[in-house]
């Protein structure tokens, strides 16, 4: 039979007698047989046998399309555990049986294979009890089916390998078998990697004798007329052994089969494997992706169960399976071991000695591995800021204090999942020695190599069916399951988990990893060791990117780091990602550059900005303010990093050296102690604003506001629950002089009626009526007087009679907030005045203002006397009285209102236009959508200039004009609503 001869020459080949074997090869995937073959003979056997027709081979291979396959590209779930929908299922199979024909077709078209290829069909088979007895063994022996079974394809292996070490037979059982097992310890287990190679042969013939159910088609060569053996999934015979074959006879179900599950038409532990070997197929000019991912692209990637072993979990974890890229003091052996086609990047090696230039180009050159996936950590030791963890973790593996159940919780990118693979390395790691993992062991390597069995990752699983699962446990070795992202695992699953954990059999641990404790359930929680991860330091962050930075040969300036560093928000991986984004620029990276890279402000101009808000220049902390914001800096952002510029300098690291004469309060150097106070209560402000700022929609007026009240506080005196001094929490004000709030209110620090409103919601004691409020209800007015009137505003009448049964309460938050007693007038909005906003009526029937829907008017009691002598503010309320008209509306006026309600009182239209550019000019100008309130002060020439081009007959305009000029805010002289 064929299949007799494909193996004797798969025997012949192991046993040295590589090149013929080779030649034979034409499938990529024989690049990691032959790697294989290498390895798993100890790196004993002469290599580069005949490496001009490797040579030719791979060349062969570069020009074949087969080595990629488009359907790739697409999110192929690594691998696919037991419950999986019927249709992925489906679409897998057909993806793989394209996979497969594109495969044979190359193969046919390179005229080395012929119409019956051989497939080593390992991937598909589903080891099942069965009768029948194995080796004599007592125990359960199990029949391979034909089913599409991830875990089989290892357990398979393992059993081999087991069985071919003469050692007990690997256990193909679910858990529930095992519950009801005990399982023994043995320690004679020997490990197919580390024999001699003269053990090779008996290896395999004892494997033969298992009847294990790989499976293998033989094919012909046509040219040659010798046989070869394509191993679609000749990886999954990592160790040159062999496995019983069946003919599939070319059936296309048989090769959809052949090629096992990680949707991506390679076979499924390709991609590990295809990691490995990345770097001479990349010389080999072909890019190939496989759907892999950086471990933060697999979150939420996937709403399918994932479960995987450590070599279906490779999309999360490529850098597993790259040790010898990442370490070359580990791998300096394999990179010499290459024959064949990896004899071409050794030969670079070899003729360019291990690091020439040459050789490191071209290697940092057709590498795709992100810097995150090559500084993994490795060991314990490797993780970096987690002391206690790492310490306690290592402690538990030294002295065989193992739980069952492990949470690691933390931030993103803080090393949860490096440290749970780290923990189950070392959980099953064979060194004598104290540091696991050794990186060295059969244990180890064969992770690394994705094929230990023992560490299961899942992702974030939906459906997970534990008593179904079918594991095999080697003695002495745990079991570990990592649950990344747990976060996100269904309940169906948690169930299944309490109930494993009640009754999971020895050496089985669970290390699920997530974000927040909070999401799990409290049965899990309470039974698990639970480990955080805090955000990493800032010198943690820095000392990493060096190390980094530094073997990567990136050029960065020491501050430049520090900033990627505070940038990243403790998350390692976010430094990784930035630093690595800024060395692809190519040049030496400094601050600015980051700056730029990661949308910040540059120090100066942080520094400039805030030197004009603690001098109280309003007009050009405004304008600056606006300059800054058109560099689409994010407002929250923008205030962390005043904030972070006022903490270097009370720190006392800030250095001023630049343009220092330009600027008012930073002009004087040292700083005073006043000064310091000064900055001290901004850095207060801004850290209470930005709670506000977190939850409004209109950021940008929050941090104007926050940054106009920066300046000291005798130019912009609030009422004390809005001063930089007092938080929004502060106890009512119950004694407080209702006159001087009102004096408080004056144009020039009055808060926004937003402000006021939210600091109104906060004083709130009821939750559901906070919320309810915040949602449905705002203020329409609020005047402000010996007897303040409010009127709120709800989205409908519904909303407005159910605030009225909390009529107290509501009005006990606003006597809070604007220290004195008040009137409360609940009205309902009107739809249609929606529409109307941007162009309000103004009339003078302040009846129909009232009905106008969206209003903020805010009644001027008085004016600052700081802008504004008291005589011409007696005469301005006097006229406000006579008028009634004692409110500046606040909202959605244009300037073009006030021309329109200016023509309507005789005014030409020229001269209202010029009055608006003027206006226009010397006033800042407000966006349409910002209904904000940003106080401008009119220097009293200007108003003065104003009023006299404005002959306006009757005072009260020339009043209200002047208080628009001087509030930056367009203005209507009508009586308030009532
Ligand atoms: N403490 C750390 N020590 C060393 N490297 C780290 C550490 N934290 C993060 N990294 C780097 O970030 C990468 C991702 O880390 P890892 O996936 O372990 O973080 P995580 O906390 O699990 O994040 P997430 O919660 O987002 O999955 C690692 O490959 C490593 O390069
Ligand atoms: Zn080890």
């Amino acid at each position: 039979m064929s299949t007799r001869v494909a193996s004797s020459r798969i025997l012949k080949d192991s046993n040295g007698d590589i090149g013929e074997h080779l030649r034979n090869h034409i499938h990529l995937t024989n690049c990691i047989h032959l790697k294989n073959h290498m390895h798993n003979n100890n790196k004993q056997i002469p290599v580069l046998t005949d490496r001009s027709l490797l040579m030719r081979d791979l060349i062969v291979l570069q020009r074949s399309r087969s080595l990629r396959d488009p359907s790739a590209s697409s999110n192929s779930p690594s691998l696919i555990g037991d419950s999986k929908g019927e249709d992925h299922m489906e679409e897998r199979r057909t993806r793989r049986r394209r996979s497969v024909d594109r495969n044979v077709v190359k193969k046919s078209s390179l005229r080395l294979s012929s119409s019956s290829p051989i497939f080593v069909n390992f991937g598909t088979s589903k080891v099942t009890p069965s009768d029948e007895k194995l080796d004599g063994s007592s125990r359960k022996s199990y029949r391979v089916e034909d089913v599409n079974e991830v875990y089989s394809v290892d357990s398979v292996k393992s059993g081999s390998k087991n069985s071919v070490n003469n050692v007990n037979e690997a256990n193909f059982k679910t858990l529930s078998d095992q519950l009801n097992e005990v399982l023994g310890d043995s320690d004679d287990l020997v490990y197919s990697n580390v024999l001699p190679r003269g053990n090779a042969r008996s290896k395999r013939r004892k494997f033969r004798g298992t009847k294990r159910a790989g499976r293998a088609v033989s094919v012909r060569d046509n040219a040659g007329n010798s046989k070869s053996e394509m191993c679609i999934a000749s990886n999954a015979v990592p160790r040159g052994e062999k496995y019983e074959e069946e003919v599939a006879e070319g059936r296309e179900e048989d090769m959809s089969r052949a090629v096992p599950k990680n949707g991506c038409g390679m076979p499924f532990n390709w991609s590990s494997i295809h990691n490995r070997g990345k770097t001479f197929f990349d010389i080999a000019g072909r890019s190939l992706s496989c759907g892999m991912s950086d471990s933060k692209g697999k979150k939420g990637e996937t709403d399918m169960p994932m479960s995987s072993d450590s070599s279906s979990s490779f999309t999360k974890t490529e850098h597993e399976a790259t040790p010898f890229l990442v370490d070359s003091g580990n791998n300096e052996g394999w990179v010499h071991d290459y024959s064949g086609e990896l004899g071409i990047f050794a030969d670079d090696l070899l003729k360019n000695g291990k690091d020439s230039d040459y050789g490191k180009k071209r290697r940092n050159a057709q590498r795709h591995f992100s810097l995150t996936q090559k500084y993994a950590p490795r060991t314990f030791r490797d993780l970096v800021g987690q002391n206690l963890v790492m310490q306690a973790l290592s402690n538990a593996v030294a002295k065989q204090r193992v739980g069952l159940l492990y949470v690691f919780h933390g931030p993103n990118g803080t090393g949860k999942t490096s440290c749970a693979r780290i923990f189950a390395r070392a959980l099953n790691c064979h060194s004598m020695e104290q540091s696991k993992p050794c990186g060295r062991c059969s244990s180890c390597v064969s992770y690394d190599n994705g094929k230990n069995h023992n560490i299961r990752e899942m992702g974030p699983v939906k459906k997970f069916d534990f008593d179904n699962m079918r594991i095999s446990q080697q003695k002495r070795q745990h079991l570990v399951f990592i649950f990344d992202d747990c976060d996100a695992m269904s309940t169906d699953s948690w169930n299944a988990l309490s109930k494993v954990v009640d009754r999971a059999p020895r050496r089985v641990a669970f290390i699920l990893v997530c974000s927040s404790l909070d999401v799990l359930p409290h049965i899990i929680v309470s039974r698990c060791q639970k480990f955080f991860f805090p955000k990493l330091k800032d010198a943690d962050i820095i000392g990493s990117l060096q190390r980094i930075a530094s073997k990567e040969e990136i050029d960065i300036d020491k501050e430049a780091l520090k900033l990627v560093a505070s940038k990243s928000d403790g998350s390692l991986r976010d430094a990784e990602m930035t630093l690595e984004q800024l060395s692809l620029l190519g040049t030496r990276i400094s601050v600015p550059l980051v700056q730029e890279m990661v949308g910040l402000i540059s120090d100066e101009k942080l520094v400039d900005l805030l030197d004009l808000a603690l001098s109280a220049d309003t007009v050009n902390t405004v304008k600056s303010l606006r300059i800054i914001m058109e560099t689409s800096v994010e407002p929250l952002a923008l205030m962390s990093q005043l904030a972070t510029v006022i903490t270097d300098i009370l720190a006392g690291s800030y250095d001023f050296a630049k343009d220092q004469c330009r600027r008012k309060f930073f002009r004087r150097q040292p700083l005073t102690k006043e000064d310091m106070e000064k900055l001290r209560k901004a850095l207060k402000t801004l850290s209470e604003s930005e709670k506000q700022l977190r939850v409004s929609n209109d950021k940008l007026t929050w941090l104007t506001a926050a940054l106009l009240q920066l300046a000291p506080e005798q130019q912009y005196l609030l009422p004390p629950s809005y001063s930089a001094d007092a938080s929004l929490n502060r106890t009512p004000l119950t004694d407080h002089d209702p006159s001087k709030v009102r004096q408080e209110f004056s144009c020039v620090n009055r808060p926004s009626v937003e402000e006021i409103w939210l600091a109104v919601i906060e004083k709130v004691r009821v939750n559901s009526l906070r919320e309810f409020l915040y949602k449905e209800g705002k203020i329409f007015s609020i005047s402000i007087g010996s007897a303040p009137t409010v009127q709120l505003m709800f989205n409908s009448p519904l909303a407005k009679s159910t605030a009225e049964n909390f009529n107290d309460h509501i009005l006990r938050a606003f006597e809070a907030v604007l220290g004195s007693p008040v009137t409360l007038e609940m009205r309902t909005e009107l739809k249609k005045d929606w529409k109307n906003v941007g162009s309000w009526p103004l009339q003078d029937n302040g009846e129909r203002f009232r009905d106008s829907g969206r209003s903020e008017i805010i009644e001027v009691g008085d004016e600052s006397e700081s802008t504004m002598s008291r005589a011409r503010r007696k005469h301005l309320e006097a006229s406000l009285n006579q008028n009634q008209s004692q409110s500046i509306v606040r909202g959605k006026v244009s300037l073009a209102q006030v021309i329109k309600q200016a023509e309507g009182n005789g005014w030409s239209k020229s001269k209202a236009v010029s009055i608006a550019n003027k206006l226009e000019q010397e006033n800042l100008r407000l966006e349409p959508r910002s209904r904000s309130l940003i106080c401008w002060k009119a220097s009293r020439s200007t108003r003065r200039k104003i009023s006299s081009r404005l002959k306006i007959r009757r005072r009260v305009r020339l009043h209200s004009l002047l208080k628009l000029i001087s509030c930056g805010n367009y203005l209507s002289t009508k009586s308030p609503p009532r």
